[in-house]
C-alpha cells in the first residue's frame, strides 16, 4: 500500500485536483490520499491557509466576516463545480466555514490553529464527495477518528507516539481509498494543533509509518527535488536519488519543497520517500531512501541557503579557561525561552547563530544587556545581517578537496565566509556569508559542481 500526499501547489484548482485524481485511480495501491488546502494557482493568488488566518484574524478582532467567508467558500465551490458538484452538495463546507466562529476555544492560539486546519480539513471533504459522485468507493477519515495525537504547541506541534498504536487499528478496505486531511492533529484533550507552515508533509509521513506503506509518494509542482532552489538558480538539476539525512539537512536549510520534521517518521519506519510532479507523473522525481541503500554519484547533492539568522559574536581573553562560560550564556538564553541554532567557538572567541524567529529588538536588547552584565566579555557584538549556506552530500566524505574548492570558488567572486562549519555532521558543510551574498554564493557553488 502507498500513502499519496498532495500538496496545495497540487490542488488549488478544478484542473489540478483532476490531475491528482488520474493520479490516484491509475494505481490501486495507492489507497491512502492526504490533501492540503488549496494552495495559489497562480503567482500573487492567495493561499487558503492564509486566507484563513485572516478569517481568525477578524474573528479575534471582533470584525465582520462575511466577505472572507465568502471568499474562502468561492475556492472550494470552484473546485467543486468543476466536478458538477451542485451548491446543495457544497453547502456542508460553507456551513463547517461558519460554525468556525461560532463555537469556543481555549485561547487566541486554539483558536488560530481550529481555522488554520479546516484549509485540508474542508479539503479532504470535498474530494471525498467528489469520489463519492464519481462512485468511487472512498471514506473521508479525520485525525479525530484516527488517533492522530499530537502534543505541544497549538500552532506548532508534533506526533504524540500513541498514534501508531491507533493508527494500526485502523481497517482499510482492499478497495477502499481513504482521503485524509494534513496538517493537523488532535491533542490528548480533545483540541486541534496543527504543525509547523508546510506539516502536510509530515502527515503523509505519519500515515506511511502508521499504515506500514511501502511507499510514500509526495506529489508537488516540479520534478522532485532540485540540486538548488529554482527560485535562485535558473533550471536546477534534479536529483535522482538521495538518503533521509541529505534531505534532512537540506529541507532543514530551505529546501521548501519537503518538511524537515516529515524526515523522522518515514526514516524510523524506513519507508523511501518519493518527491513527484502533479503535472507530469510519469517523470520519476526524487527518491529519498535509508543510507544503506545508496551509493553517491555526485560530491555534492545540493545547495541552500537561509537568510532569517542573526548572530551573537563574543571575544573574551582566556574563555577557553574559564569553567561555566557557555553554560552562563545559555542560562541567559534559556531564561527567555530563546533557543540557538549553532555555536562555532575559537580559544577566545564564540559566535552564537539565532533564528530571527524567535527574537525580536526587546529580547534582543535584554540578552545582550544580560550578557554584557554576566559575562563582561572584551567584545560583543549583535550581527543581524547573517545568512548560512549549507553544501550537503554523501559523497562529500570520500573526496578530497571539497572544501577548498567551495572556498576558493567563493574567493574568487569576492565573497569571504564569516564562519565555516565542518566535520560536525560528516555530510554538510556549513559558510555564513552576509545576507545580500547569500544567493550568489548559492549560484557560485552550484555552478562549480553541476555545470
Ligand atoms: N530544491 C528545491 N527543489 C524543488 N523545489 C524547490 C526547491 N526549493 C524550493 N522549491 C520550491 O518548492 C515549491 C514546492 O513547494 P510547495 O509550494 O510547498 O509545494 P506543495 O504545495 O506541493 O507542498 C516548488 O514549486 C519550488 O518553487
Ligand atoms: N496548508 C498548510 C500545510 C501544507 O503542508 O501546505 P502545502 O502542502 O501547500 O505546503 C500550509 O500552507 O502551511
Amino acid at each position: 500500500m502507498k500513502v499519496v500526499k498532495f500538496g496545495g501547489s497540487s490542488l488549488a484548482s478544478g484542473s489540478s485536483v483532476e490531475q491528482a485524481l488520474n493520479i490516484i485511480l491509475s494505481d490501486p495501491q495507492r489507497q491512502v490520499i492526504v490533501v492540503s488546502a488549496p494552495g495559489k494557482r497562480e503567482s500573487g493568488d492567495i493561499k487558503v491557509t492564509d486566507l484563513l488566518i485572516k478569517y481568525a484574524n477578524e474573528v479575534l478582532n471582533k470584525q465582520d466576516t462575511t466577505e472572507i467567508v465568502k471568499q474562502i467558500f468561492a475556492r472550494y465551490q470552484e473546485i467543486g463545480h468543476y466536478f458538477g458538484l451542485s451548491d446543495q452538495k457544497l453547502q456542508v463546507i460553507k456551513d463547517i466555514l461558519v460554525a468556525l466562529s461560532e463555537q469556543t476555544y481555549p485561547n487566541s492560539d486554539y483558536l488560530m490553529a481550529a481555522f488554520k486546519a479546516h484549509g485540508e480539513r474542508l479539503n479532504a471533504r470535498l474530494i471525498a464527495l467528489i469520489l463519492q459522485h464519481k462512485n468511487i468507493k472512498s471514506r473521508f477519515l479525520d485525525p479525530t477518528e484516527a488517533g492522530l495525537i499530537v502534543t505541544g504547541e497549538p500552532n506548532d506541534a508534533w506526533v504524540n507516539p500513541e498514534s501508531y498504536l491507533n493508527l494500526d487499528q485502523v481497517k482499510i478496505a482492499k478497495d477502499e481509498r481513504i482521503i485524509f486531511p494534513g496538517f493537523f492533529g488532535i491533542t490528548p484533550s480533545g483540541h486541534i494543533a496543527t504543525f509547523s507552515r508546510g506539516g502536510s508533509d509530515i502527515t503523509g509521513a505519519i500515515l506511511a509509518r502508521g499504515f506500514h506503506a511501502n511507499l510514500y509518494e509526495n506529489f508537488t509542482d516540479v520534478n522532485g527535488i532540485f540540486a538548488a532552489n529554482p527560485n535562485i538558480v535558473d533550471q536546477p538539476e534534479s536529483i535522482k536519488k538521495m538518503t533521509y539525512r541529505e534531505m534532512r539537512e537540506l529541507s532543514y536549510a530551505g529546501f521548501s519543497v519537503f518538511h524537515d520534521e516529515a524526515l523522522i517518521p518515514a526514516i524510523q519506519g524506513q519507508i523511501p520517500i518519493n518527491v513527484k510532479n502533479t503535472h507530469e507523473p510519469e517523470n520519476p522525481g526524487t527518491m529519498i531512501v535509508p543510507e544503506k541503500d545508496f551509493e553517491p554519484d555526485n560530491t555534492i547533492t545540493g545547495v541552500t541557503s537561509q537568510k532569517h539568522f542573526s548572530a551573537l559574536y563574543l571575544h573574551k581573553y582566556l574563555l577557553n579557561k574559564e569553567a561555566g562560560f557557555t553554560l552562563r550564556i545559555l542560562q541567559i538564553l534559556y531564561n527567555h525561552n530563546v533557543p540557538y541554532e549553532h555555536m562555532p567557538s575559537g580559544i577566545d572567541d564564540i559566535t552564537i547563530i539565532f533564528n530571527n524567529d524567535f527574537l525580536n529588538d526587546q529580547l534582543i536588547d535584554q540578552i545582550c544587556n544580560e550578557i554584557q552584565a554576566t559575562i563582561n566579555p572584551d567584545q560583543l557584538e549583535w550581527i543581524d545581517d547573517y545568512a548560512i549556506i549549507m553544501i550537503v552530500g554523501e559523497g562529500m566524505k570520500k573526496t578530497h578537496g571539497v572544501s577548498r574548492q567551495i572556498l576558493d570558488s567563493l574567493d574568487e567572486q569576492g565573497i569571504s565566509p564569516r564562519m565555516i562549519n565542518q566535520g560536525a555532521s560528516q555530510i554538510s558543510m556549513m559558510i555564513g556569508t552576509k545576507k545580500e551574498k547569500a544567493d550568489e554564493a548559492v549560484k557560485i557553488i552550484y555552478q562549480q559542481f553541476f555545470n
